[in-house]
């Protein structure tokens, strides 16, 4: 069910200051909350993302027969049911807005000879699900869509599944997850390769819990994953990094609003999410990482920002996967930079809650920015000194992250900046509006 528009506007806001921490990972909390429920033991969790993604995640954790608890603020225990354990669920499972929840769970089903029936928001059923469900099908799944292999999708798991050997065809960390994950369940060993590195949890998580898993690098730059079937899981503690994806727009909103200074905590810095970190670098951004070190096998660190004057960079295509959901916030700031930003390779984008790179140029020009559509990324051309003159209104097609860049937007342009709808950043970061007004950031309502 989608929950009644509540549109917002972001307001100028005088200097963002204090120290924040982001709510947790969402790539890493799907996973924990997966691989929790598939392996043997108490898996106990802290600092999950407790957003709607990640909730309906959890629900259909415990719709296969796991048990899945809150036992207090971001601390959750699953008892898994073991590999191969997962029972029929009773219901449809409902994943909301949720791609990365939906199609990791199709592969963790896939290779157990059960069924069940995936559906979603009005976003989630336009977007394509055979880039999942084609590759499980080699492990002798069987699946029914909407022409287009769109949801709902009823998922026939294999009765005698058998190990696979598959190149994942696009930059997808979700396909090539799904691909690993019904791998634990099939005979012999898969080999699953990717010809572009994207972001890695599964990898590392999956050893975490003891699964045989080897990477290994291919002369190319990309690399060849292998994973040993009839796998037995063993329960582990996570706790969750704080999500650079969400403490994206904190950092762009301290870099837009003059005189700001703010430091966010405990940050995940796995090279494969920190691609906007680096480019906001390139930029001239004031961005200091400090304290970095360990925690849980994931890099994290704390991130200190100062307002400071941007350049337009060109964003090396190479880069993309590792900032692939932070494009809408990079705009944003390279709006407000001096000279233009070149960004290509962005096709990706096409296929996201929205078709992002679509409503990323539709809310730069309500705005008054000027932006080239290219056919597989966008030139914005920064206003620099002469800043952003805001005033327009962002359809943001229930997308979090539209609605989030441009609600930032409004922060230092010279109208305020509407968006139509705000209810979906509840999907990844339903903190977002109370921690951005507690460093200063001001939003009216309407
Ligand atoms: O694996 C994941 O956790 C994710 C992978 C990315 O999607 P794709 O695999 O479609 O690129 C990203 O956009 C999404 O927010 C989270
Ligand atoms: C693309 C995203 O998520 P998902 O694919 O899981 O819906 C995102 O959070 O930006």
């Amino acid at each position: 069910m989608s929950s009644p528009a509540r549109p917002l506007r972001g307001c100028r806001s005088s200097a963002l200051t204090g120290a924040v921490t982001v709510p947790g990972d969402k790539s890493i909390s799907h996973r924990a909350l997966i691989l929790g429920g598939m392996a043997l033991g108490e898996t106990r969790i802290t600092g999950l993302l407790e957003a709607e993604d990640v909730l309906n995640t959890a629900e259909a954790v415990r719709a296969f027969g796991a048990s899945v608890v809150r036992q207090g603020p971001g601390a959750w225990k699953v008892s898994g049911t073991g590999v191969g354990g997962w029972r029929r669920p009773e219901d449809v499972l409902d994943f909301g807005n949720s791609g990365t929840g939906s199609r990791l769970v199709m592969g963790a089903m896939a290779t157990t000879p059960v069924t069940a029936v995936f559906t979603g928001d009005a976003s989630l059923r336009k977007r394509p699900m055979g880039r999942v469900l084609e590759p499980l099908k080699l492990y002798g799944a069987e699946y029914d869509a909407r022409p287009g292999g769109l949801m709902p999708v009823t998922l026939k798991g294999a009765v005698e599944a058998m190990p696979v050997e598959y190149l994942v065809p696009m930059a997808s960390a979700q396909v090539k997850s799904a691909m690993l994950l019904a791998a634990l369940n099939a005979p012999g060993r898969s080999r699953i390769s990717q010809k572009t590195l994207t972001r890695d949890h599964t990898e590392k998580m999956l050893a975490a819990f003891g699964a045989d898993i080897s990477v290994e690098p291919l002369p190319d730059g990309g690399e060849v994953i292998t994973v040993g079937g009839e796998a037995e899981l063993k329960a582990i503690s996570v706790a969750v990094p704080r999500d650079p994806s969400s403490a994206a727009f904190a950092i762009v909103a301290a870099l837009l609003v003059p005189g700001s200074d703010i430091l966010l905590h405990d940050v995940l810095l796995n090279p494969r999410r920190t691609g906007l970190f680096t480019t906001l670098q390139e930029m001239g951004a004031d961005l200091v990482i400090v304290n970095q070190r360990e925690s849980g096998g994931e890099q994290i660190g704390d991130i200190k920002v100062r307002a400071s004057a941007l350049k337009g960079v060109e964003v090396p295509p190479e880069r993309v996967p590792d900032m692939i959901d932070e494009f809408p916030i990079l705009a944003v700031a390279a709006a407000f930079a001096d000279g233009n930003t070149i960004m290509r390779g962005l096709e990706e984008l096409r296929v996201k809650e929205s078709d992002r790179l679509a409503a990323i140029i539709a809310g730069l020009r309500a705005n008054g920015v000027t932006v080239q559509e290219l056919e597989d990324g966008m030139v914005v051309e920064g206003l620099g000194g002469d800043g952003v003159p805001g005033g327009g209104t962002v359809t943001t097609h229930m997308d979090h992250r539209i609605a989030m860049a441009f609600l930032v937007m409004g922060l230092a342009a010279k109208a305020p900046v509407t968006v139509d709808d705000t209810a979906m950043i509840a999907t990844s970061f339903p903190e977002f509006e109370n921690l951005m007004g507690g460093l200063g950031a001001v939003f009216a309502e309407g």
